[in-house]
């Protein structure tokens, strides 16, 4: 899928994506609020399988670039809102949660922990935020599995094909059962 995108706005890459949507274990019945939507990419890949999706971003762009995407691959299911997540997580319903940009992870893991949301997952890059997220969730009192996906890509060179290897990703799945 060809996603658009923007110099300044990170996209998840496809094989994280696929990663976290498998972790994500989603069903047609489930409302999820992806944190941080970013350009929106893992937003359209959740909104194909679920029943509603909530997109949260502070930054204007990411949401701007996130309409087009949904509107690209004709999403019609979720709802886009400009905001820091944890201004507005208190006051929307869902069941799940993706975790995509971690500014207020302390505040925000409080607020889905308060909501009774019983699986969420996250992305970490820094050590630190991957680290903290595994202990605010267990001091919130989810079990945590956390895999580091270490993804290279081939390239084509004149002796053959070698693999050049991106930043590995932190993907953090917490549930309650
Ligand atoms: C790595 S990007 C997410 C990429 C996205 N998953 C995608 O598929 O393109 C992280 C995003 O989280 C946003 N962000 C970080 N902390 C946030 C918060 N507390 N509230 C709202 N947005 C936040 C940033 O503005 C950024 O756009």
């Amino acid at each position: 899928m060809e996603f658009i995108t923007e110099k300044d706005i990170p996209i998840t890459k496809e094989e994280i994506r696929a990663i976290s949507l498998y972790k994500l274990d989603l069903k047609e019945s489930d409302t999820v609020v992806d944190i941080g939507c970013g350009s929106g990419a893992m937003t359209v890949d959740i909104a194909k399988r679920v029943k509603k999706v909530y997109a949260i971003d502070f930054n204007e762009k990411a949401i701007e670039l996130t309409k087009k995407n949904l509107n690209k691959f004709n999403i019609r299911n979720c709802e886009v809102i400009l905001a820091k997540a944890e201004d507005v997580l208190d006051k929307l319903e869902y069941n799940k949660a993706f975790i995509g940009g971690t500014k207020n992870l302390e505040k925000i893991i409080k607020i889905l922990s308060n909501k009774e949301v019983k699986l969420i997952v996250a992305n970490t890059i820094l050590l630190e935020s991957t680290y903290k997220a595994i202990n605010l969730f267990e001091q919130m009192g989810y079990s945590v599995e956390a895999v580091n996906a270490f993804i290279s890509y081939s390239k084509k060179i004149s002796s053959g094909h070698m693999f050049l290897a991106r930043n590995p990703i932190t993907i953090i799945k917490a549930y309650k059962l």
